[in-house]
């Protein structure tokens, strides 16, 4: 049997789940089978991956969160696009199967998918119901000055920490500014070329908010609890009342939390609720590294028209909270009654597709991304610190970041 390397960034139950994959895919033919390494987060995982293709042991398929896309995309002679290998292998694939918000993300401007979807997520908002209830909270907080409001309620019942959020660049900048229709960047946030320039820090109403949430942590409305996933603890302890982060802690807090809760879309700027636009994806794909035996990538792409399956996709979905990647995922998981049994798990696809995207809100696609996302941690953090001003903060991730879009279009053209 040939062997197909698997490079993840999946750890605890969501490994688990992609083991589980793996094994069903390799009993169900007698060919391949593929073996999954999980390898640290999403930035250990690609950085493994670069060294080891460099030193020409590199796995036939690695897991990239969004944020890696526009370095792939350069990374020309290494990695091997989507579209091509499955048009190329014997098998029958369809690649308008998968939801149109997901796939634009990882495809080239002439419409060919690159990197194949699977873990796609977005940022949703999470609550405690049993703290909101306790608190006199009736309605789930649908704009910013509801989630202040909020806070105070809490509070006066004695419970401080209203809300926590994690993977901050990605969900109260990126999302933040696509949900209100404000652009990340120019050249359509990075998609229309990579003489792109940050614009993040000229609005004014995310600066603002930034800032006052950063004086809430005086009252204990607002506690910051690190990148990435780390302020998890805070959410499912009990200690914050709600936080937001991707939709894909479904699992998680379904298995910590000791409470009844729920999700719901992130919170507006304004007065008006309806005034959103729609949020965008992260999570990741599976990129296709070039250097192995030609017939290894009819295993490959076997194994992604598996992934892709109605039946496989929709338990990954509705184990995970994932969204479906396919059309016929979202409708399997609606006739199974999925959502209708778990109120709120259908949060994270609504939100995606509350509106047509614009150029704003069809996703970002910026050189050097991952060190871009490391500076606007560090600058957020001086903020929460308080080291500097929001205005201050987002200045100079702003031109920091400018400086890292430079190098990357320096050496990619
Ligand atoms: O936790 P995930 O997998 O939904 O990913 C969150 C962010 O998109 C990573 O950039």
């Amino acid at each position: 049997q040939t062997e197909i390397q698997l490079w993840h960034a999946m750890g605890g139950t969501l490994g688990e789940k992609v083991e589980e994959i793996a094994n069903g895919f390799n009993e169900s033919q007698d060919e391949f089978t593929v073996v999954p390494t999980y390898k640290g987060n999403y930035t250990e995982n690609m950085t493994a991956a670069i060294a080891a293709f460099r030193a020409g042991e590199q796995p036939h398929v690695v897991q990239v969160f969004e944020v890696g896309t526009a370095t792939m995309m350069a990374a020309k002679g290494a990695v091997r696009p989507v579209q091509g290998m499955m048009e190329g292998a014997n098998i029958e694939w369809d690649a308008d199967a998968y939801l149109p918000a997901v796939k634009s993300y990882y495809t080239t401007p002439e419409g060919d998918m690159l990197s194949l979807p699977f873990n796609s997520s977005t940022p949703v908002m999470w609550y405690n119901k049993d703290l909101l209830e306790s608190a006199g909270v009736t309605e789930v907080p649908g704009t910013w000055d509801e989630m202040f409001a909020a806070a105070e309620k809490l509070q006066a019942n004695g419970h401080d920490c209203a809300f926590s959020f994690g993977w901050q660049s990605w969900v109260m900048l990126e999302n933040y500014l696509a949900w209100h229709d404000q652009p990340v960047g120019s050249k359509e946030n990075g998609f229309a070329g990579f003489d792109t320039e940050f614009q993040f820090a000229e609005s004014g109403d995310l600066t603002s908010l930034l800032q006052r949430i950063a004086d809430s942590q005086e009252d204990g409305t607002f506690k910051y609890g690190g990148r990435r996933g780390d302020s998890l603890p805070l959410f499912v302890s009990g200690e914050c009342a709600m936080w937001m982060n991707s939709s894909a802690y479904y699992s998680g807090i379904k298995e910590q939390a000791e409470f009844a809760f729920g999700q719901a879309m992130l919170p507006v700027n304004t007065e008006a609720r309806d005034a959103a636009q729609n949020s965008i994806i992260g999570g990741a794909t599976l990129w296709v590294l070039e250097g192995h035996d030609e017939a290894d990538y009819q295993g490959v792409a076997e194994f992604f028209n598996y992934v892709s399956l109605p039946e496989v996709q929709a338990d990954w979905h509705q184990a995970t909270g994932y969204v479906p990647i396919t059309t016929a995922a979202y409708e399997l998981s609606q006739e199974q009654g999925f959502y209708e049994s778990n109120p709120g798990t259908d949060t994270a696809i609504k939100q995606l597709s509350l509106n047509e995207p614009t150029a704003n809100s069809k996703g970002v696609r910026f050189g050097n991304f991952v060190q871009v996302r490391d500076v606007i941690n560090e600058e957020l953090e001086a903020l929460w610190a308080g080291d500097k001003t929001a205005a201050e903060a987002l200045k100079a991730a702003q031109e920091r970041g400018n400086q890292l879009l430079r190098d990357f279009e320096a050496s990619n053209g």
